[in-house]
């Protein structure tokens, strides 16, 4: 079911000085912030060669990553996104297997214009797993 590691997401407390400390620190090249209201979070991605970071700001009332700021003071790890080729297919299989998906269970459509869903992280030892569709290029 798994393809390549997407992203790893941190969440911050204030977008703009966490990309100064990535620009200046490490040298990262660090996209334009990108607001998604229906996910309640501003974005910026950093490429790297095999992979990209995504650092998340809240956006909003009733953001998702609001109660994590919360209990981890200035941020912090928060979930890692792996590619599926077929999502409807990988969510139908998790669910069999007993595994939750957050929300409605239908998937949302991400930062790169991709449909993903997120797992509950009781279902995997703590750790918030997002599934982005990304379909092979051939
Ligand atoms: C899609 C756009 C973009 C992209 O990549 O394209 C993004 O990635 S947006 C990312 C933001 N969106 C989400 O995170 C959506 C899924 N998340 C959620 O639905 C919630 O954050 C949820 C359900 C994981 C937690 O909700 P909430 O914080 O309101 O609840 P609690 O604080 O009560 O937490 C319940 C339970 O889960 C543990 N928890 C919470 N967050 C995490 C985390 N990031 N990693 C590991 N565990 C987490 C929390 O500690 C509680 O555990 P418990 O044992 O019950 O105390
Ligand atoms: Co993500």
């Amino acid at each position: 079911m798994l393809g390549n590691l997407n992203h790893v997401a941190l969440v911050v407390s204030d977008l703009k000085l966490a990309c100064q400390s990535w620009q200046n620190l490490l040298g990262a090249t660090v996209s334009e912030p990108q607001a998604l209201p229906e996910h309640g979070v501003t974005v910026v991605f950093i490429d790297l060669p095999n992979t990209r970071i995504e650092l998340l700001e809240p956006l909003g009332d009733g953001s998702p990553v609001s109660r994590f700021l919360e209990k981890h003071t200035g941020g912090g790890m928060h979930h890692i996104c792996m590619n599926v080729e077929d999502i409807l297919l990988a969510r139908d299989e998790l669910i069999a297997k007993g595994a939750r998906i957050l929300g409605d269970g239908e998937p949302r459509i991400g930062a790169h214009g991709n449909p993903v869903l997120f797992m509950h992280p009781g279902d995997f030892h703590g750790t918030l797993i997002e599934l982005e569709e990304v379909k092979p290029v051939n």
